[in-house]
């Protein structure tokens, strides 16, 4: 399959990385530090500008929109003359509606708006994904095989759904790596060694994860399967509901998807 990005920065080189051994890739990105970076690890064609690309994006089967939602309207702008052979247009930005770039494209129909994750740089990502209603199977299809390259993919009917899964699985890594943070910052503190308690930590969240991922019982049942009574965890859970950290991590979520929500308001609104 011939893809090409419209944006070659952190999302779409995860991407890309996942994808590079199956597909021809082309990247349009101005930054010579991004497109050389692309080059060298990936053996992808790159340009500058759209309009420097014309045969590549003419070849594409999928285009894939990887850049700053704030940048979109621009881009959509130039890629208007070049969408001539009808590829599908693949949307990774957060908040932006299919709406609002169908119209900015002049009432383009095949568009598919996705939201994938970084960890899609080892194939371990996952994408929740929308098809606008003028994207028939083969669009459907093409835009699930690009992103199954890095992970597994997750279909929703209702493009509102998308915003709240940014704020689980788009947003997620982040909250996983400020909670590791947090557990290295703890370990250091009571005098681990960084390094020990760095391994202790991640070895303890991919080892949960995994359990919680290959157990048929709910979480919470597996949580207090480690809280003896009177014990540590207790003392740690006791802690972290007494200090409303749930609560806190429900509402940091929310306002990830209200986010999500308010960007396509502020940047589809004309
Ligand atoms: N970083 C993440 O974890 C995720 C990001 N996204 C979405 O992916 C999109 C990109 O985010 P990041 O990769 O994090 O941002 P980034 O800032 O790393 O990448 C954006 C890239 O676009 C390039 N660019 C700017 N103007 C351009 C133009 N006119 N034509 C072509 N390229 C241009 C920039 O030079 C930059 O390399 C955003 O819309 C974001 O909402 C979606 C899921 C997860
Ligand atoms: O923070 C953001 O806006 C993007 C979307 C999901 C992850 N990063």
């Amino acid at each position: 399959m011939k893809i090409a990005f419209i944006g070659g920065g952190n999302m779409a080189s995860a991407l890309i990385a996942g994808l590079a051994a199956h597909a021809g890739i082309h990247v349009v990105d101005p930054d010579p530090e991004a497109r050389a970076r692309l080059a060298s690890r990936h053996g992808v064609g790159t340009a500058a500008a759209i309009d420097a690309a014309p045969e590549a994006l003419e070849a594409a089967e999928v285009v894939v929109l990887a850049v700053k939602p704030q940048q979109m309207r621009e881009v959509a702008a130039a890629l208007r003359p070049h969408l001539g052979r009808r590829p599908l247009l693949l949307s990774i930005a957060a908040g932006i509606r299919i709406a609002a770039l169908a119209r900015w494209l002049g009432g383009y129909g095949a568009i598919v708006r996705a939201m994938p994750n970084t960890p899609a740089l080892i194939g371990m990502g996952i994408t929740g994904m929308v098809a606008g209603s003028g994207v028939d199977a083969a669009g459907r299809a093409a835009a699930d095989a690009v992103m199954r390259a890095v992970g597994p993919t997750v279909w929703l009917d209702d493009e509102a759904l998308i915003d709240p899964v940014t704020a689980v699985s788009g947003s997620g890594p982040a909250y996983v790596f400020y909670f590791l943070e947090a557990m290295q910052q703890a370990a250091r503190e009571m005098g681990l060694d960084a390094q020990q308690g760095r391994q202790l930590a991640l070895a303890t969240f991919t080892g949960a994860a995994q359990l919680a991922a290959q157990s048929d019982e709910a979480v919470e049942v597996l949580r207090q399967r480690v809280t003896s009574k009177g014990g540590t965890t207790h003392a740690a859970i006791s802690s972290m509901e007494a200090a409303g950290v749930k609560e806190a991590i429900v509402a940091a979520m929310k306002a990830a998807a209200d986010r999500g929500r308010a960007l396509g308001d502020e940047l589809g609104k004309d």
